[in-house]
């Protein structure tokens, strides 16, 4: 239901913050009274231009600090650009950081009403909506105390909840997402997936780049406050990946001769037995397998290390060559090490390998993150990270 009605219009857009320079308290001190000087103009956003079309879902993607969060508030008018102009049509409902939005000293039902009414409901459109948005926030329990005690996942659950039922035609999502536990992750992905369905338009800053490929349509990738990209998701991906990797080159370039020439050259996941992509299933003894190169006079003391996170970048499992009680000889050339970890009982979903090369002082000396992947099937029995074959009783009184 894609149209050709912009809803957004991003029109050479620049952002900029002034940050002091000075570090500690003496230094502030001593520069009393030529403050002027000891500020900086820092620009967060560099003439960005972006159209975003009615019924389209963008992926605003970049490494840290590379301007994602501060385009999406400018879209949503929270915060104004310092040139350049920002066109919006139509109700807008934004999830932006934890904390903005909701005054802590009111109840969970309070804030609902603040919020709806802020968003353009009338009183009586929230009271027909309110029982909606507190069972899909499932914290019922909760909805007269004060939000200050409310957990951050509570805290969101709430707010996408409340997002969710003002009938938006354009949803900003900043990474909250993340925060919740996985079933109302899902919840909130089924969400989407409806509104998308609906033709409403969404606008998600995300970490996760399964998130991108699988929900998005678009992909905008952000360097340093300027689009880099703007197109098809996996190639928005590739191109990120390429930037960290520059990075970090430029990184290494710091570290010492040796380091520099030290890298992972090969890494791929499989369960023993099936090849490579096909799901792992639960039990199945998962094989890494990573192969290093140096290229320089060699790399003593050095190990290997994996990491396997969730689609929301959580670790859920890390071990090294070291852990493993390894020396391996000085790097030269390619080696090859494997890693198998057996029987494993990951819970339904993607996870992603990360790769590293370290110095046994646990500094890394070259990342793959997300390097590979795999999928371990759905199980209708349970949500989570971990597989477990549930066994139920009724106990009686
Ligand atoms: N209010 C502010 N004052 C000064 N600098 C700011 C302010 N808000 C953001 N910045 C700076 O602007 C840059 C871009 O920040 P932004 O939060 O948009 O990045 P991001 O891509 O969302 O990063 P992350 O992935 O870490 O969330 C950062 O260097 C940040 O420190």
């Amino acid at each position: 239901m894609v149209s050709h009605v912009p809803v957004v219009q991003v029109n050479d857009v620049s952002k900029r913050f002034i940050i002091r320079k000075e570090k500690s308290l003496k230094e502030r001190l001593v520069n009393a009274g030529r403050s002027k000087q000891f500020k900086e103009d820092f620009w967060a956003l560099k003439n960005v231009d972006l159209e975003i079309m009615s019924g389209t879902t963008i992926g605003l993607i970049g490494p840290n600090g590379s301007g994602k969060s501060t385009l999406l508030k400018t879209i949503g008018g929270i915060i104004q650009p310092t040139s350049g102009s920002v066109q919006r049509r139509g109700r807008l409902a934004a999830l932006l950081e934890l904390g903005a939005g909701f005054h802590q000293d009111l109840t969970g039902r309070e804030n609902v009403y603040l919020n709806a009414s802020i968003l353009g409901l009338s009183r009586k459109q929230t009271d027909e909506y309110f029982d909606e948005i507190v069972d899909f926030s499932g914290i019922r329990d909760f909805i007269d105390t004060q939000v200050k005690f409310y957990s951050s996942g509570m805290y969101v659950r709430l707010a996408f909840a409340v997002a969710v039922h003002v009938d938006p035609d354009l949803l900003l999502v900043d990474e909250v997402l993340a925060v919740g536990d996985e079933a109302f992750q899902r919840k909130c992905l089924d969400k989407i997936r409806s509104f998308q369905a609906e033709g409403r338009t969404i606008v998600l800053v995300t970490h996760s780049l399964g998130q991108v490929t699988e929900l998005c349509d678009r992909a905008v990738l952000l360097s340093k406050g300027t689009v880099m990209f703007d197109g098809a998701p996996h190639e928005a991906v590739r191109d990120f990946r390429d930037i960290l990797e520059e990075r970090r080159v430029d990184e290494a370039a710091e570290h010492k001769e040796e380091v520099r020439h030290g890298r992972i050259v090969d890494t791929f996941v499989h369960a023993k037995g099936r090849e490579i992509g096909e799901p792992v299933q639960p039990g199945d003894d998962l094989v890494v397998s990573m192969s290093f190169e140096h290229d320089g006079e060699g790399l003593e003391n050095w190990m290997a290390a994996l990491q396997i996170d969730n689609v929301q970048g959580q670790v859920v499992y890390g071990t090294t060559s070291k852990r493993l009680g390894f020396v391996l000889p000085r790097l030269r050339e390619r080696r090859t090490v494997t890693f198998t970890l057996k029987n494993v009982n990951f819970g339904t979903g993607k996870y992603f390998l990360n790769a590293s090369l370290m110095d046994v002082e646990g500094r890394h000396l070259h990342d793959l993150p997300q390097v590979a992947s795999f999928d371990v099937p759905y199980f209708d029995l349970a949500v989570g990270s971990v597989h477990a074959v549930p066994e139920f009783e009724d106990l009686g009184r």
